[in-house]
């Protein structure tokens, strides 16, 4: 049985989201190649693979931010696409683009994106999300005069604005300090109960983080894992993706 069955049997609840043959091409070169499964709800999967296996990708098609060239993508019974923005009070996204305006300070920007999502009580919740990413004392400095690791952490108090049921993070611990990294450890423990799905390339902090990983390599699903058994999983990563050598991180795999 593969795992999304043994999931399916085992909660009546429908998942979080689906991936349903989603394939996404640039020309003639395919980027994301037919790839379907499911995520259910309250659980933490990683998306492993070495550099340009289609995460980034992947994972931006999910947020609505690409539009797959074939298949469909649902998160909460809703289909994801570009143009129809009722997806967003679902999700909350932090990309490599951090979608921040520079001439606003970093509180108007929280601001800004509050009253666009109908946030209740936008003031106190602002306030809250500063003070949650460690930056309630450069509420009124403006992103460009942050470092990549603020911009980070102000992105990410972006993406919890709303209280979102879903979390979607490209390699979330890039270029973070210790501090930011057990803000944003303590952050997701905080989202226990909800879906988040993370891309990574630190291989020991995504396995202790995940409850499942999700093997991509040249756009393709190599292996589905569950988690609950972390040490063997660096052996079947390497094997999954015919690296032999131990890689210090996911993305040290370079072929
Ligand atoms: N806009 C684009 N036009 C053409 N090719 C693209 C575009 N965006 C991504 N690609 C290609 O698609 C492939 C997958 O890229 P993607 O960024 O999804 O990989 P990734 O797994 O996130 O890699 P990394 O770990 O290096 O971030 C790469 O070969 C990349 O060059």
């Amino acid at each position: 049985m593969t795992p999304d069955a043994e999931r399916a049997e085992t909660t009546s609840e429908p998942p979080a989201i689906e991936v349903e043959h989603v394939t996404k091409s640039y020309g003639h070169f395919t980027a994301v190649d037919d790839l379907s499964f499911a995520v259910e709800r309250g659980s933490t999967v990683g998306l492993f693979g070495p550099n340009g296996a289609g995460k980034t990708t992947l994972l931006r098609m999910m947020a609505g931010l690409a539009r797959p060239t074939r298949g469909t993508i649902t998160i909460d019974s809703v289909e994801v696409a570009p143009d129809d923005h009722t997806i967003y009070r679902t999700i909350g996204v932090v990309t490599h683009e951090t979608m921040l305006y520079d001439e606003l300070t970093a509180r108007e920007n929280l601001r800004f994106h509050a009253d666009l999502h109908g946030v209740d009580d936008p003031a106190d919740r602002c306030a809250s999300v500063l003070d949650t990413v460690g930056l309630c004392h450069r509420g009124s400095d403006r992103p460009t005069a942050f470092s990549h690791g603020l911009r980070k952490r102000l992105s990410l108090a972006r993406a919890l604005l709303h209280d979102p049921d879903v979390l979607l993070l490209d390699e979330p611990y890039t270029g973070l300090d210790q501090r930011s990294l057990a803000d944003l450890e303590s952050v997701l423990d905080g989202f226990d109960d909800r879906t988040v799905v993370l891309t990574t390339h630190d291989l020991e902090r995504g396995v202790a983080r995940c409850d499942r990983a999700l093997v991509v390599d040249r756009g393709r699903l190599e292996a589905d894992l569950e988690l609950d058994e972390a040490a063997s999983f660096a052996a079947e990563y390497r094997r999954t993706i015919g690296v032999e050598s131990e890689p210090k991180h996911v993305g040290d795999t370079t072929r």
